[in-house]
Formats: structure tokens, sequence, C-alpha cells
């Protein structure tokens, strides 16, 4: 055999080993260039795995004998050159395998070896003699309705569902009298009938003319508007604007953002059909629009966080939706943030990214007001609607019954009796945040974490960070007292406050315990119907929602995010009390906010409620972190690890200290315990890395990362690079 011949297959394995793994091409196959970007199937070990060809190279001659790839599973690659190329600059940006990194970016059927999807949609269209017998139909029957519908254009399963859950019962009494026939297409169905836009406001157009300037170009745009200022109409008329070009759009929204409501709202609005990619799906349809987004015939993607990966081929438009939510990081395992892969990605595709958000990480806003980002603002609410007023409710001497005080309660009393709707904010889920001993101080701790217990219901402790469940004592188990008592007040304990004090208007609690389902947000703001009624509930109200009724938002405690140690609580907090703020009053009716707080002077309230907004907060923020050395100030590495034992973490932490002793111009900050040191039963520190220069961080991360791999001490630690963590827990 003729030697140093590209002969060799240099496979991507889903595994979080940082290399590739070499194979000879299976019997009959040449290695050839062709190959690099298809899936294979080999044997690793005992193993069957699923990898990609990342290249093709000489026989490496200190290797031994090569096992052979079991098969070629695709006739083209599967990533187009540009994703294969942002996909490889993430896996070495965040620190992780490009194998992993791959799997990741593929749909679960794909990544398992799965052949790629049939993307026909079935579609519905009136026959002949199904648009002859329409105007016959009996008026004001469901057959007749749908038969209108379809009589201004065939339709696609998602466009009907999208019209009416039960959609399947007319349209069988239509197929029965042959007046619809269904048939199965890639193509866009063009003639959906569609909502008129609103006339845009001269802020929002001034925006979309931007946004439309720059279509066939990298830039990235930062539409900073307030909340209900109609940053969506933007998204919307810029996406049209991209579609008319003949390009594809990819949205991306936070995790609880997707809802059906926000769907439809696309989906009622763009002339072609509204694919999406959310984690409510099932993995085959994820796999169809991911393919049908490669293939081209999918014009419109919204998606959450993973949705980043979908190939673009005729790219036009990426817009990303709350662009300062933390959900777009992703918090273990391949640790990207969707955002910046997104940045990445607009870069190579020459197009504009536009980024959304009433309150934009500070991040994005220091490059806007360095004139990096163009700066988009809206700042003024759409419509007829005005901001709402802003009340500080000092409630020091003020007796708390289960977390709610007097005022606060005639505010909600008044707002009923208007007939309008109440919001009532907590962070908290369970019925109480502690359980304590009125006699001796104990509470209850969870066994296997730094942590306390929360009470859920009457009986029931439950364990925010590992899931432990165990029942109420009952008493005291260091004195024997009975007077164990709830302390504070989570949704569940305003839930039931609430229902007891009006017990005649619809109650709906929002949060992970009530809504586990996606579309179950919809079914609670559905059973709030639109006359007076109440919703208590956590951060998942916090988003995107429209609820014309709502006119009060009664925030009903934040005091325990205001002293957190996470460089980044202030930021959160401000945004979370702006974004729940923000679902007062966005119709017609003026909204209040009222906020419960023991820290009436705290400056960040201060600033945020009485002084400037969050644009005044987020510029005094902006100055403390320059001044601390945070980001935007300095790039962040942490190296995160837990163990059984203390003396394998303290060792583990050791080396890597040791690891990056000579790194030029990044400070390596002594390992110390996390913030929370002990979880799930492991002991957990942690090891940052800064630096003002992003580049000298990361090319000591490219050093560091095959040498931890190679640590004696890795095999008794989990441990992670966290690159630009979004919190230091
Ligand atoms: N030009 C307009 N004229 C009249 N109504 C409008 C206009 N633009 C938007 N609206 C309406 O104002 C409301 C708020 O708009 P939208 O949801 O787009 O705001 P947003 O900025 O995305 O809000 P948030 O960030 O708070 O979710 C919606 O009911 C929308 O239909
Ligand atoms: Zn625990």
């Amino acid at each position: 055999m003729p030697d140093r011949v590209p002969s060799v297959l240099r496979v991507a394995l889903p595994l979080p080993l940082p290399r590739l793994f070499d194979y000879l091409p299976p019997r009959g196959v040449a290695a050839s260039a062709a190959l690099v970007g298809r899936r294979v199937r080999v044997g690793f070990g005992s193993k069957v795995l699923v990898g990609i060809v990342a290249g093709i190279d000489a026989p490496d001659p200190a290797a031994g004998t090569l096992r052979e790839a079991d098969a070629v599973l695709d006739a083209t690659a599967l990533f187009d050159a540009e994703l294969d190329a942002s996909l490889r600059w993430a896996a070495g940006y965040w620190q992780r395998a490009l194998g992993d990194v791959f799997a990741t970016a593929l749909p679960g059927p794909l990544r398992h070896g799965e052949p790629l999807p049939d993307t026909a949609r079935a579609v519905w269209r009136l026959t002949e003699a199904g648009a002859t017998a329409t105007p016959a139909l009996r008026a004001g029957t469901r057959p007749r309705a749908l038969a209108e519908r379809l009589r201004a254009g065939a339709q696609d399963e998602d466009a009907l569902a999208a019209w009416s859950p039960q959609w399947r019962t007319p349209l069988r009494s239509l197929a029965r009298r042959g007046l619809v026939e269904r048939l199965w297409t890639t193509q866009p169905v063009p003639g959906t009938p569609r909502t008129p836009p609103p006339v845009l406001g001269a802020a929002q157009r001034r925006a979309v003319d931007a946004v439309c300037a720059r279509l066939g170009e990298f830039a990235p745009l930062l539409l900073d508007g307030v909340t209900g200022s109609g940053k969506t109409e933007v998204y919307l008329a810029a996406i049209e604007a991209c579609l008319a070009q003949g390009r594809q759009a990819l949205v991306l929204v936070p995790e609880i953002g997707l809802t059906p409501q926000a769907l439809r709202r696309y989906g009622e609005r763009l002339p072609v059909p509204v694919h999406a990619l959310h984690s409510g799906l099932s993995e085959g349809e994820r796999a169809r629009a991911w393919t049908a987004m490669a293939r081209g015939e999918a014009r419109v993607l919204i998606g959450t966080r993973s949705a980043v990966f979908t190939p673009l081929p005729q790219a036009g438009l990426i817009v990303i939706d709350e662009e300062h939510d933390a959900s777009y990081k992703q918090q273990d395992g391949f640790r990207y943030h969707a955002r910046d892969l997104a940045l990445v990605r607009g870069k190579t595709l020459g197009v504009p990214v536009l980024l959304g958000s009433a309150t934009p990480s500070l991040e994005t806003l220091h490059h806007a007001m360095g004139g990096r980002y163009a700066w988009l603002r809206l700042s003024e609410r759409a419509g007829e609607a005005i901001a709402p007023q802003v009340h500080v409710l000092d409630v020091r001497a003020q007796p708390l019954v289960d977390g709610l005080s007097r005022p606060l309660r005639a505010a909600i009393a008044a707002c009923l009796a208007r007939g309008e709707q109440a919001l009532v904010f907590r962070n908290r889920r369970g019925f109480a945040p502690v359980l304590l001993c009125h006699d001796c101080g104990w509470h209850a701790d969870c066994e296997r974490c730094d942590s306390a217990m929360t009470l859920h219901g009457r009986h029931t402790l439950l364990c925010h960070h590992c899931g432990a469940r165990r029942r109420v004592p009952p008493a005291c188990p260091q004195c024997d007292s009975l007077g164990l008592v709830p302390q504070g007040a989570g949704t569940e304990r305003l839930e039931q406050a609430l229902a007891a004090e009006f017990p005649d208007v619809p109650l709906v609690r929002v949060d992970r315990e009530t809504t586990q389902h996606r579309d179950a947000l919809e079914k609670h703001f559905a059973a709030l119907g639109d006359g007076a009624g109440i919703l208590v509930g956590t951060q998942m109200l916090a988003k995107g929602h429209d609820l014309p009724r709502l006119t009060l938002v009664a925030i009903a405690s934040i005091d325990d995010g205001l002293f957190s140690a996470d460089f980044r609580a202030g930021e959160r907090l401000a945004q979370l009390l702006i974004q729940v703020a923000g679902r007062a009053g966005r119709a017609a009716l003026r909204g209040a906010v009222w906020l419960q707080t023991h820290h009436p002077d705290h400056p960040l309230l201060r600033t945020l409620l009485t002084g400037g907004g969050y644009h005044a907060f987020a510029a005094e923020a902006l100055a403390e972190r320059r001044a601390a050395g945070f980001p935007p100030f300095a790039h962040l590495c942490l190296l995160r690890a837990e163990a059984t034992g203390q003396a394998e973490l303290d060792a583990f932490l050791a080396e890597a200290f040791a690891l990056a002793e000579n790194a030029f111009g990044v400070t390596r900050h002594a390992p110390m315990p996390a913030p929370m040191p002990r979880r799930a039963g492991r002991l957990r520190a942690q090891m940052l890395l800064s630096s003002p220069q992003r580049g000298a961080l990361q090319a000591l991360l490219r050093e560091l990362f095959p040498r931890l791999h190679a640590l004696r001490e890795r095999k008794k630690v989990r441990w992670s690079l966290d690159v630009d963590p979004v919190d230091l827990y």
C-alpha cells in the first residue's frame, strides 16, 4: 500500500473526549473528501456508535490496525459549509468535543442513525364539488366556516389546528360528502387567510426600515423596546421583507415564550407555514422541521435554544426575542449560548441578527452603546396603551398575613370590583420557603444539599435542588416543640389566601407544578376568562403574555433576590421586575404595579422604579461591572468540579490551578467552594479564570482543556468548563 495517501476517516463520535477517531472506510468505499460531513456507523469497543466524518487523513504510522467503519449512512453531507464551520467554531469556543457538538446539533432520530425523514405535509383543499356546494352549506355551522376558509386557499394541518383545536370534526363531515380532499406536498401552501398587520407607529416603522436596509449583509441590531411597544410587529414586518426576497428566517424565543398563542400569532400573519422546533414536540416532528429547513422547503422556523442548530441554506434573517433570557444558555453538557452562536452564524451567513428585548442584557447594551450594534429604540407602548404606574409598598411596619399586606389586598379588591384582572407574582413555588421551629430556631434543611427544604402543602418537604422529599416531622427534631411554623409565602400559600378572600372570581396558579404541559398556560388563561380574575404565579408569568383585562401587577416579594452574591443577580432581578410589571395595562386600560418590600431604599429598587427605569439601572450596573472587572469588561470561564470526597476534589482543582499558572493575560482565582458547597450529596468547588482579553482566555482554554482530560484525578471528579457562565452557581 502506498503510504501517506489519505485513506482513513477521522470520525467525530458522540463522546466527551476532545479527539477524533480513525477508521478505515467500509469495504468498497474510497476515502474521499466527499465523505466529510456524512454520518457513519462504527464499532467502538463493544458498542455501535453513529458519528460524522470530520476529515480524511493519511494513516498514522504509529497507530495499530484500524477498524473498518460499518456503513456510510448519508448520500451527502448533513451540514452545509456554514453550519459545519459554525459548529467547529462552537466546539472550540465553548470547549467541547466536536463529536458531542455535532450530536447536539442533530435531532434525535438523525443522531441515532435514522435516514432523513419524509417532509411532505398533509394539505386539505376543496374539491370542485366542494367549491360549488359551499354557499349551500347551512350557515353558522362549523363545516360551513371551514369550507369558507378553504375557499380562500388550501390549508395544511398545522394551520387548521391553529384555527381550531377541534378542526378534525368538521373536516370529516366535509370529507364524507366528497367536498374536500387531502394531498401531500413539500411546497409552502399559498393562500392561507391572514390577519392584516396593524398600521405601524413611526418608531416601529423606523426600526423595520433599519433592519430591511441591512438585509443581505451581516448586521447585529438591538431592538430595545419597552414592554408592549410592539417588538413582535417589527419582527413580523422584517420577516415578511426577508421572505419577499426569497430567503428563510429563524426566530429564537425563550423556553416558555413559545406558547400556542405565540405560534398562532406568527402563523396568522405570515404568508407561509410557520414551522416550530421545541422540546414539546416529538423527536420525529423535530427532525421533520430541521430537515424541511435544510431542504429549503420550510421558510420560517420558530424555536427555542436548540433551534439555533438548524441549517439555513437560504438564510435571510435571524431574530432573537427576549435576547437577555437565561434559557438561551445551555446549563449542562455542551454549555453553548444560543444568542452568541446565532451572532456567529449571522456573520458567516451574511445576514442581519435582530436582538429584541425590553431589558437587554448588559453585554448587548454595552455593544449597542459602543456602536458595535445598531441600536433601535421603541420608547412608547404601541396603540393606545400607556406605561403603568408604580407603587412601592414599604411593609416593614405592616402585618403581612400569608404574605399579603392590607393595602395590597385593598388594591386587588378594587381591581376586581372594576371587573379587571390582577396578577400576583412571587418567584417561589410551594407553600412556604422555610419550615422553622419557633422555639429553638431549627429549620428543615435538605440532608444532601446545603439548602432549606420548601414546604409543599401541609405535609411535604421538598428540596428544589436535588428533588429529595420527606414528610413534615410531627414535632421539632431538635427540641420536641410543636411550634413548627411555615416562614414566608410561596405561590401555593398566596393562592390559598387569595381564594379565601376572593371566592367569587376565577383564580389560576401558574408555576412549574401546575404548568407541566406546553398548552397548560393557554388553558390557564382560558380558565381566567375575560372578566374579573386573579393569576398567581412565578416568572412563568413574566414573559410575552398579552392579557388585555390585566391591569394590576402585585409583586408579593422579591426581597430574597436583593442580596444574592452572584454578580448577575441584580441584572436578573431588574429584568424580572420590569418584565412582570410590563404585563399590566397593555391594552386600553391603564395599569398599576404594586411592589411589597422590606427594603424600599435599596439602590436597585430606587433606580429602577422611581428613578430612570431599566436604562438608568443598567448604566449604574455597567459602571460597577467595569470597576469590579466583570463581564462585559472581562471574560470569564468557570471550572466546576464535584466529587464525593473532599480530598479528590481539592487535588483536582489544585492541579488545574497549577496547569493555568503561566497563562498570559489571564487571572486565575484560587479554587473555592461553590456557593452551594454540597448538592445531592456531592461536594462542589470551582475555579474562576478571567481576562480582559477574550483571545487570551481562549488561548489558555485551548491548552487547558486536553490537559484536564489527561489528569489522574479526573476519574473521581465530575468537572466541566463553563465559558461565559451566566451564573456562578
Ligand atoms: N402599530 C400598532 N398599532 C396598534 N397595536 C399594536 C401595534 N403594534 C403592536 N400592537 C399591539 O400592542 C400589543 C403589544 O405588542 P407586542 O406583543 O408586539 O409587544 P412587545 O414589544 O413584543 O411586548 P413584550 O416585550 O412586552 O412581550 C399587542 O397586542 C399588539 O397587537
Ligand atoms: Zn437536596
